[in-house]
């Protein structure tokens, strides 16, 4: 039976077709695979410039060209008949012989060029590639039939203008050397192409090349799985190259840190890394968001990509508070009380009363979660003789003395009442699993761990005491941990190494940012600072080399002279949107107070009250096509009552700084075509110039 190897251009192409065309389309590719009596058979097209090509006659005057290699058939694109032919008579097909994966060249095009070339060639002495040897072109994958025209080229603009006749694979690495890029360089730009590392490379072996490159091709045996290509979104069959060697490799020997810029496909990854651990491994499989509402969406995502019910069923998606309050109501037999903001507020007054008005509320809250929960400690003893990373402010015997008490005034309270806090949950979850040694959570295995993998998405927001808990919930082993996350983008104060944690993980990175057009990108590594983050790995993390794929509007930044000015802009951009097709779910509005939004949402009521408002915050892990952040003013982006007086702890403040710029870039992250920014007043100081 033949199979076929679907390209991503096919389910585009057949999307563009009128319905009755695309559904005749779809039934003749069905009966190919099923090689029934009516099915296309190839057609070979005259003039071809390579022998392999053929075409597929499947609707009326449409024909998908495919490169047959044995009983595969690379089905590349589905045209009508005339462009189809000329599609196949301008192409060739090859194999990288480097890195092994299948390549497609404009062999026409190249031709065409070829004289302009030698012209310029004629003229000057000077070679783009004169410092380049033919055995590292060679090496690096340059195809041997290529090398004389490379030899011809003298300028940057002769190669720029070979760009879009090239495979990537082969003006990836010539650029970085026409950039006086070493070989090495050059060879790191070539490994972004790699998704399945080859051991030998056949350059004959079509197929083998095929089954390296899951980018450009996917393979179909039969019809279910076609359909199954030609209905789901892009990202569910065919991962950029990088993505699919994290998130499909066989096996790795422990944690894994997949750290990446916004938009790089981090989302993803870890969905196709749950889903392959779910198709190859055993176990339950825990996928944890950062919300139940990205949960939700998550799970759909998930419910798209695993076709199988069964394995499905092993992907649990949930949120870290969520694991903790199952553990504890499983261990007490009750759910556990949670302590509401207000009521914890006031027992944050009353301790810091009890300090005599020495440390502010905050400040106790913080010392709290950032040194005693974040370290575990349990005891004044342990306190008085711990660092306290983070911390600026020193504290003598006697403050910790102090403090510890008016902290434990608020523990005893909560005790009293029977309430605790969400990360006081994890805390008492991690305990608890480590102390048992039944089936909490119904372990299918022995031991009390109850998930066999745990994949992390947005870890750069979980805190210690979080991570101990997740730590504790899967067994330290292969495939333990898959970690993903962006320092960048942290939102919450919990700046903490994983190795610090005992998590040794392996690290990589995606730099390739596939949502933002560049002009989004640029300006929002503008206004994060573009400097490193700290946070997830040891030491730092630098936003250097994250570009996008693709150009698009520079974002909107617009001043009004009043808040009622600026919300009235606010409706007349979003109705133009609306006015351009966009549908309102795909926009989002965002403002830093709840107060802000309260006030959009009243403006935005009669234009159209689909469209989602929320605060920043709100806008975590989500992606839209346009974006709207209104009040982006001094005095509210940083919002005042988010910082630390610099009197009281100046690294606090530095720290709080830092979140809310974090927290700001994060919204403007979100936007995949349009961003739309404004203030009245003064302007953010975080706005770049
Ligand atoms: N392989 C792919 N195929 C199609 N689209 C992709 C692919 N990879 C990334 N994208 C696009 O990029 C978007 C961002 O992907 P994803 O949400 O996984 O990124 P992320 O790194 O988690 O982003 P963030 O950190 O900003 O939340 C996707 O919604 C999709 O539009």
């Amino acid at each position: 039976m033949p199979r076929l190897a679907i390209a991503p251009e096919v389910p585009r192409d057949l999307g563009a077709l009128a319905q009755p065309v695309r559904r005749d389309a779809v039934i003749a590719m069905r009966r190919f695979l099923q090689s029934t009596t009516s099915a296309p058979h190839p057609e070979r097209v005259r003039n071809t410039r390579d022998p392999r090509v053929a075409t597929l006659r499947l609707a009326d005057r449409h024909r998908g060209v495919v490169v047959r290699q044995r009983d595969v058939f690379w089905m590349l694109t589905v045209l009508p008949d005339a462009e189809a032919w000329s599609y196949a008579q301008r192409h060739r097909f090859a194999v990288n012989a480097a890195i092994g994966v299948a390549e497609i060249w404009d062999a026409q095009g190249l031709e065409r060029v070829e004289p302009a070339l030698r012209r310029s060639a004629d003229s000057t002495d000077w070679r783009l590639f004169a410092h380049v040897c033919d055995t590292d072109l060679l090496g690096l994958g340059i195809d041997a039939q290529l090398l004389p025209l490379v030899r011809l080229i003298t300028t940057d603009a002769n190669l720029d203008a070979l760009e879009p006749l090239l495979p990537e694979t082969q003006f990836a690495p010539l650029s970085v050397l026409g950039q006086g890029g070493s070989v090495a360089e050059a060879w790191r730009a070539l490994d972004t192409y790699v998704a399945v590392p080859a051991t030998a490379v056949d350059l004959t072996d079509l197929v083998a090349a095929l089954e390296r490159t899951p980018d450009r091709a996917a393979f179909v045996p039969n019809p279910s799985v076609l359909d199954r290509v030609l209905d789901a979104p892009h990202w569910c069959t065919f991962l950029y190259p990088t993505q699919h060697r994290l998130a499909r490799q066989d096996g790795y020997d422990g944690p894994v840190l997949v750290t990446g810029g916004a938009g790089t496909g981090k989302t993803l990854v870890a969905l196709h890394r749950a889903a392959h651990l779910a198709e190859t491994g055993a176990g339950r499989i825990l996928l944890v968001t950062f919300s139940q509402g990205v949960a939700t969406d998550a799970a759909a995502k998930l419910d798209l990509l695993v076709d199988d019910e069964e394995v499905r069923a092993r992907i649990e998606v949930g949120n870290v508070e969520r694991l903790a309050h199952r553990i504890v109501a499983e261990a007490e037999g009750r759910a556990p009380l949670l302590v509401g903001r207000p009521d914890l507020a006031a027992l944050w007054q009353e301790a810091s009363e009890i300090s005599g008005d020495l440390h502010s509320p905050a400040f106790l809250l913080r010392e709290w979660e950032q040194v005693i929960l974040a370290q575990n400690l349990c005891t004044v003893q342990e306190y008085l003789a711990v660092d306290r990373p983070g911390r600026s402010v020193t504290l003598g015997y006697e403050e910790r003395t102090a403090v510890w008490k008016a902290i434990e005034h608020v523990t005893g309270r909560l005790r009293e009442s029977g309430r605790r806090t969400l990360l006081q949950l994890a805390s008492e979850a991690s305990t608890l699993l480590g102390r048992s040694t039944g089936d909490l959570l119904g372990a299918d295995g022995p031991g009390h761990e109850p998930y066999r993998h745990i994949v992390v998405d947005e870890a750069q927001d979980l805190h210690p005491a979080q991570w101990r808990l997740l730590r504790a919930a899967v067994p330290h082993g292969p495939d333990d941990l898959f970690i993903v996350g962006d320092p960048h983008q942290r939102v919450f104060d919990t700046r903490v190494a994983l190795s610090s944690l005992g998590i040794k993980a392996e690290t990589h990175r995606l730099t390739v940012s596939h949502r933002l057009p560049q002009e989004i990108l640029t300006w929002g590594v503008r206004l994060r600072g573009g400097g490193p983050a700290d946070g997830l790995v040891e030491g730092i993390t630098e936003l250097v080399g994250f570009r996008a794929t693709h150009p698009g509007a520079r974002p909107a930044v617009r001043e009004y002279t009043s808040h009622e000015a600026e919300l009235a802009g606010l409706v007349t951009h979003v109705k133009e949107w609306l006015g351009d097709g966009v549908p309102p779910e795909e926009i989002a509005v965002a403002a830093r107070t709840g107060e802000l939004v309260r006030s959009a949402k009243a403006a935005l009521i009669e234009a159209e009250p689909a469209v989602r408002v929320s605060t920043l915050h709100g806008l975590k892990g989500l992606e839209f096509r346009r974006v709207a952040l209104i009040g982006v003013a001094d005095g509210i982006v940083p919002s005042a009552d988010a910082l630390t007086p610099a009197t009281e702890d100046p690294t606090a403040r530095a720290h709080d700084l830092q979140r809310e710029r974090g927290l700001l870039y994060m919204a403007c992250m979100r936007a995949s075509e349009r961003l739309y920014v404004s203030y009245s007043g003064r302007a953010s100081p975080f706005l770049p110039p």
